[in-house]
């Protein structure tokens, strides 16, 4: 798993979430800070959406990022020329391939859609394109149907072959297993697209990766269609922390990121959101927080600062004396910890009353109304 490009779509699949539009200056100041902090590529839309579109592809085109760009296409040469005349050098051509995507899109005739990705493959190619093809539905096409499309795109002359859990279907096992055959019979790179349907993407993205694929689709706070995409946060997070694979991505500014999308898409991160949720690194109980007093790592499984946030503890119903004491010291008031209780009850109560923790000053006038 040591060299995995991370191809990250949101500003593809993160902006198909229904409802959620990027105008020109958030799609450029997305792609920005993507290759600012160090993802290797693109997935920056897609051109056969018309003129809004291209002009933002084109755009992003025109920065000349480190990044590469890819145009998500379907097998029409008109896509692949719409793509080329945004400037892409690289183009993703998606065909469906389970049963019922084929017949929903041609009528069944899975020979037709072999022909017209051979026919795509080759006009892209003819004309010095980079090309990688996409198994719409993978994760429900039979197994040796998807191998056999994928032989096809490979001797069409395809650089990539992307494996979709296109409804979010697999858990972690199946993934590993559909994965591994597919790596074990192609001999370019797989790459992992995930939904979040049953709330798996990143756990498939990286069963996905242990079984040789050696590329994975992200989007930032896992936006995209329905459930979404696996998070770009909880894939580099996870491969640097659990798997010690460190892409060289500026973690430190993941939140940053996160914001930025957030704002932009108006789609407000859940709190509890893995890595770039407000509580990852807030502490309210009493245990967690007398632990993370005397060791940080008591309660956090890494730093706060890796990610870009600092820790917090807030007092609340579930406090106890340490945290309370704590956070008086920070305000330059010495308390005997025994002395705390009456305290500690207060803030129980106000906090009931608000159904929330307080804020510095809140802790500050029931220390003073309380003494
Ligand atoms: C799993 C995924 O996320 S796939 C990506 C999905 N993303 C999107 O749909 C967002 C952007 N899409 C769009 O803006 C529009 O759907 C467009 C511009 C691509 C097409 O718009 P329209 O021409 O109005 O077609 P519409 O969206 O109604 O239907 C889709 C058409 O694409 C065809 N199609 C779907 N997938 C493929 C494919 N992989 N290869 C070739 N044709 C395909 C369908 O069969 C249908 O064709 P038809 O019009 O000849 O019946
Ligand atoms: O690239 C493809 O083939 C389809 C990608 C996709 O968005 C999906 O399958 O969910």
């Amino acid at each position: 798993m040591n060299t995995i490009v991370i191809n990250d779509t949101t500003l593809r699949d993160g902006e198909q979430a229904a409802g959620v539009t990027f105008n020109i200056e958030e799609k450029v100041a997305i792609a920005k800070f993507l290759d600012a902090i160090g993802v290797n590529e693109l997935e920056v839309g897609i051109p056969a959406m018309g003129e809004v579109e291209t002009t933002a592809i084109a755009a992003i085109s025109n920065l000349n990022l480190q990044a590469q760009l890819l145009g998500w296409n379907r097998a029409k040469i008109s896509d692949i020329q719409a793509s080329i005349a945004c400037g892409l050098q690289r183009v993703h051509i998606s065909v469906p391939v389970s049963e019922i995507q084929i017949d929903a899109k041609y009528h069944g005739q899975w020979r037709v859609m072999l022909q017209k990705l051979k026919e795509t493959i080759s006009f892209a190619c003819d004309r010095g394109l980079w090309v990688a093809v996409g198994g719409e539905d993978a994760s429900r096409a039979d197994e040796n149907f998807l191998v056999d499309v994928a032989l096809y795109a490979q001797e069409w002359g395809a650089s990539r072959f992307r494996f979709c859990d296109t409804v979010g279907i697999l858990d972690p096992f199946t993934t590993y297993t559909k994965v591994k055959q597919l790596v074990m019979y192609l001999a370019i790179p797989v790459e992992m697209h995930t939904h979040n349907d049953f709330g798996l993407a990143t756990a498939n993205a990286l069963a996905g990766l242990q079984a040789g694929a050696l590329s994975v689709n992200t989007t930032v706070n896992g936006l995209g269609e329905r459930a979404g995409n696996a998070a770009l946060e909880e894939v580099v997070m996870a491969l640097k922390r659990l798997h010690k694979i460190d892409l060289g991505i500026d973690t430190t500014r993941l939140l940053e990121l996160s914001r930025l999308v957030a704002a932009a898409s108006g789609c407000k991160v859940p709190p509890w959101k893995a890595i770039v949720g407000e509580n990852t690194f807030a502490h309210e109980s009493g245990i967690h927080a007398h632990g993370i007093l005397q060791n940080p790592v008591t309660y956090e499984p890494f730093a706060p600062e890796e990610v870009g946030w600092e820790r917090r503890l807030v007092a609340g119903k579930h406090s106890g004396r340490h945290l309370v004491a704590n956070l008086l010291q920070q305000q330059g008031i010495n308390v005997n910890i025994d002395e705390t209780q009456s305290l500690l009850d207060a803030v129980r109560q106000q906090s009931i009353q608000n159904k929330r923790s307080l804020d510095i000053q809140e802790l500050l006038s029931l220390y003073h109304c309380t003494r």
